[in-house]
């Protein structure tokens, strides 16, 4: 498959691909060096389709945050779950984070906090969450078994039993007009600061408005456009830490010169609540010394976002870094 420079983030078309099938190699080949140089690559994919973009971003995301205040507040659980409104690092974005949104059949999140904000309930929300979830599932495990088994982990059940550690989620964003903001903490067009993700993977969908910039390794920032058809995937801490340091956490930023509204729904993969997370023992070895210790994630939580954690330009060095 197709593989070409944005700048010089690479672009991968996966449409198509599937494991041992035409363009399987290549492609793997492509995502994983990106992966490796940056943590991040940019898909051409087929999981958003334009019905799903419209009922993505005409309907489900505005209907969400047009909810008053102190109905979304109603969601608040905690540093990183839930609704989350401004704050220093976002000053203009408030979000909603969707546990296992991709079992839509079951006892989902999307339907337990829908009947929350919704109490006559929301199928369309509902559905329309969910089927993002679920495609974005595929593109996730796409993705993961491309960059594992690139690395050495042939054996599928322990790549199997890996991406059973992991738990999903949606987030979708709204950030409104920078002109608005309260606060000038960070900048007129800095809708969010440089950051990397905790997740294993995370995937980012925009909306119409740009704003996604993913920094390249000599410290530049390449803006990634807008594209139907296309989404950005990085890895997260976690991923840095299954893989040994092989592939490092992509840093990216949101900025957008014009003052317009913007929306972007979110998807991530991260393992489950309460576990450990360890290099995976084929990454570990002479040539690739083991550089991380087993990470407690519900602790490295707790560290990073509300301890001591927040001081480090490299909160996952300091945790649990050898
Ligand atoms: O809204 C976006 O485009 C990206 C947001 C993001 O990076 C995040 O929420 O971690
Ligand atoms: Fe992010």
């Amino acid at each position: 498959m197709a593989s070409k420079g944005t700048g010089r983030i690479s672009k991968v078309d996966l449409r198509g691909v599937e494991p041992g099938g035409p363009g399987w190699e290549e492609a793997k080949a492509a995502v994983t060096a990106s992966m490796e140089a940056l943590g991040a690559v940019l898909v051409v994919h087929d999981a958003v389709d334009p019905d799903l973009h419209q009922a993505l971003f005409g309907r489900a995301a505005p209907e969400f945050f047009a909810l008053p205040l102190d109905v979304k507040q109603r969601l608040v659980k905690g540093p990183i779950d839930g609704y989350l409104a401004r704050s220093p690092r976002a000053p203009v974005c408030e979000s909603v984070r969707i546990w296992e949104a991709t079992h839509g059949g079951g006892p989902a999140a999307g339907r337990n906090w829908g009947d929350v904000v919704w109490p006559r309930g929301n199928p369309s929300f509902r559905d329309t969450v969910s089927t993002f979830a679920k495609n974005m599932m595929a593109l996730e495990r796409t993705v993961s078994t491309m960059i594992l088994e690139s690395l050495g982990v042939r054996d599928e059940e322990r790549l199997g039993s890996h991406l059973d550690t992991l738990a999903y989620n949606v987030r979708l964003a709204h950030y409104r007009p920078p002109a608005d903001a309260i606060t000038g903490a960070v900048g007129n067009d800095m809708l969010m600061q440089a950051h990397r993700d905790l997740s294993t993977l995370s995937i980012v969908v925009q909306h119409d408005v740009e704003g996604l910039e993913v920094q390249l390794g000599d410290g530049s920032w390449v803006a990634v456009p807008p594209e139907p058809g296309t989404v950005a995937v990085f890895a997260g801490e976690m991923l840095t830490v299954v893989t040994n340091g092989r592939v490092p956490a992509g840093v990216h930023r949101v900025r957008t010169p014009s003052n317009r509204e913007r929306l972007s729904a979110l998807f991530f993969s991260q393992p489950k609540g309460g576990s450990t997370v360890r290099p995976l023992e084929e990454l570990v070895g002479e040539d690739h010394p083991r550089r991380y210790n087993p990470c407690n994630l519900d602790e490295y939580i707790e560290f990073r976002f509300t301890g001591d954690g927040r001081k480090f330009s490299d909160p996952l060095k300091g945790f649990c870094g050898v």
